[in-house]
């Protein structure tokens, strides 16, 4: 195991050791940051506890020897991680073992060298936080049997599940531009809907507002136009995960999804979180490949893999909280509507990579490929509102007395992700917010 995974290993940053943090030195997610209020160029640091590593001040400080000529030091200095991502798995896990040594207890710089420390090193509180790529395509899949079985019964009663979703990874091509950063308020979307009984459509906003509760992989190094990926290369083009919302307006999508999927229910907004966590810093939260139901069929050759099969599923645990308006003027905390594990997805991440360059298409650096809606077999692991609440007829009931069967305005959702494992060091994924506004 990688050196900078140790449970053992301890940082001179003290909220690093906080119970609570998600951002221990064997975690080391990359972000795009600057401080607050100032006009600074936002540039690439790396979280840890309370405080973000400005790594370009550790290589103007001389620390980082290791990447200091290298292209990995052009790249922290970019206003997104894409060139980071567009020099491949072997780079960041080298950038990411430089910066472990230098957060590292007995390390240079030590807590008691506090003037160097507070210049390489951001408060958190203090900074404010970008989208970590200039995400050029946008993917969203439909990994979860779970998910893809209870929107299908909601939608197709009669063929919940089509019979093409255990061959083919099931996806669509959602909108970049929309892509927004955790705290960007989401504006309720206009848009045509249709109700069985009405004779036609109208014209109005959303009444069945959603969330979606996602894992997002970037693309690190990018494929050619013409170039297939072999699956047990496909990780390799991994750079990291972040939490995906894919917000989705359900009265829409009931209208217009057919026959080419989703369109202008989706392409509103999507919101992501900002620290992306790397393949590397999961390693320790493998756990055996999701086991397909007896009776499926194994997926076509180009599409599995021992080795695929032998490292296993990601164990991230993820959450859906809200909060809505009245909650927070009664001073009620945000409350946990659902939580699932992404090890219960029905195709691994190499499959979605490897299908999707399966024709030859072409991925570049900062795209985005979004799992789908991430939902287990279990009620309470139901990863959006639609599934959870049956298309609103079983509302959800929440502190203070409300009822959710859709968003109202002044709802906010709160994403969250964490990997817990026997031998490891838990480690989180930070937080993925957007607050509902009409
Ligand atoms: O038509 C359907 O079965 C539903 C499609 C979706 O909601 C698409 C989607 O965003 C997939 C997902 O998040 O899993
Ligand atoms: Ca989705
Ligand atoms: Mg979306």
């Amino acid at each position: 195991m990688n050196d900078t995974l140790d449970p053992k290993l301890r940082s001179w940053v003290e909220s690093a050791h906080d119970p609570a943090t998600e951002f221990p030195i064997q975690n080391l997610p990359f972000g795009v940051f600057r401080r607050a209020g100032s006009d600074e160029a936002p540039r690439v640091g790396v979280a840890i506890g309370d405080q973000i590593l400005d790594l370009c001040a550790c290589l103007a400080e001389g620390l980082l020897e290791d990447v200091r000529e290298g292209p990995a030091a052009i790249a922290c200095a970019a206003p997104s991680l894409n060139v980071l991502m567009s020099l491949g798995r072997a780079h960041a896990t080298a950038l990411r073992a430089g910066v472990s040594r230098v957060l590292r207890a007995g390390g240079a710089p030590t807590r008691y060298d506090r003037e160097r420390a507070e210049r390489i090193l951001v408060p958190m509180a203090d900074a404010e936080l970008f989208l970590p790529a200039d995400v050029g395509d946008y993917t969203d899949f439909y990994a979860s049997v779970f998910h893809a079985t209870n929107v299908g019964r909601l939608f197709r009663p009669d063929q919940p599940l089509l019979p093409n979703y255990k061959w083919v990874p099931i996806g669509y091509h959602g909108r970049a531009s929309s892509i927004v950063r955790s705290g960007t308020p989401v504006r309720r979307p206009h848009g045509q809907t249709k109700r069985p009984d009405d004779e036609r459509p109208t014209f109005g906003p959303t009444r069945q507002l959603d969330y979606e509760l996602e894992l997002g992989f970037y693309i690190g190094a990018g494929t050619s136009l013409g170039q297939r990926l072999a699956i047990d290369d496909a990780e390799s083009h991994l750079f990291g995960v972040s939490l995906v919302n894919d917000w989705s307006a359900r009265d829409v999508q009931s209208w217009e999804y057919q026959p080419l999927g989703p369109f202008l229910a989706k392409s509103f907004a999507t919101t992501v979180s900002p620290w992306v966590v790397t393949l590397d810093a999961l390693e320790p939260f493998r756990r055996a490949a999701f086991a397909r139901p007896e009776g499926d069929p194994a997926p076509l050759p180009h599409l599995v893999s021992v080795v695929d099969q032998a490292r296993g599923a990601f164990d991230v645990t993820l959450e859906v909280w809200l909060s809505t308006a009245r909650m927070r003027d009664a001073g009620l905390d945000p409350c946990r509507v659902s939580h699932g594990s992404f090890a219960d997805m029905y195709w691994t991440p190499a499959q979605l990579v490897t299908h999707h360059t399966s024709n030859g298409c072409n991925l570049r650096p900062g795209d985005l490929l979004a799992s789908g809606t991430v939902s287990g077999p279990e009620p309470s692991s139901r990863g959006c509102l639609l599934e959870l609440t049956t298309r609103g007829a079983e509302p959800l009931s929440l502190p203070g007395g409300e009822t959710r069967a859709f968003l109202d305005d002044g709802d906010e959702v709160i994403l969250r992700g964490y990997c817990e494992a026997e031998g490891a060091v838990r480690i989180g994924l930070g937080e993925c917010r957007g607050l509902v506004v009409g």
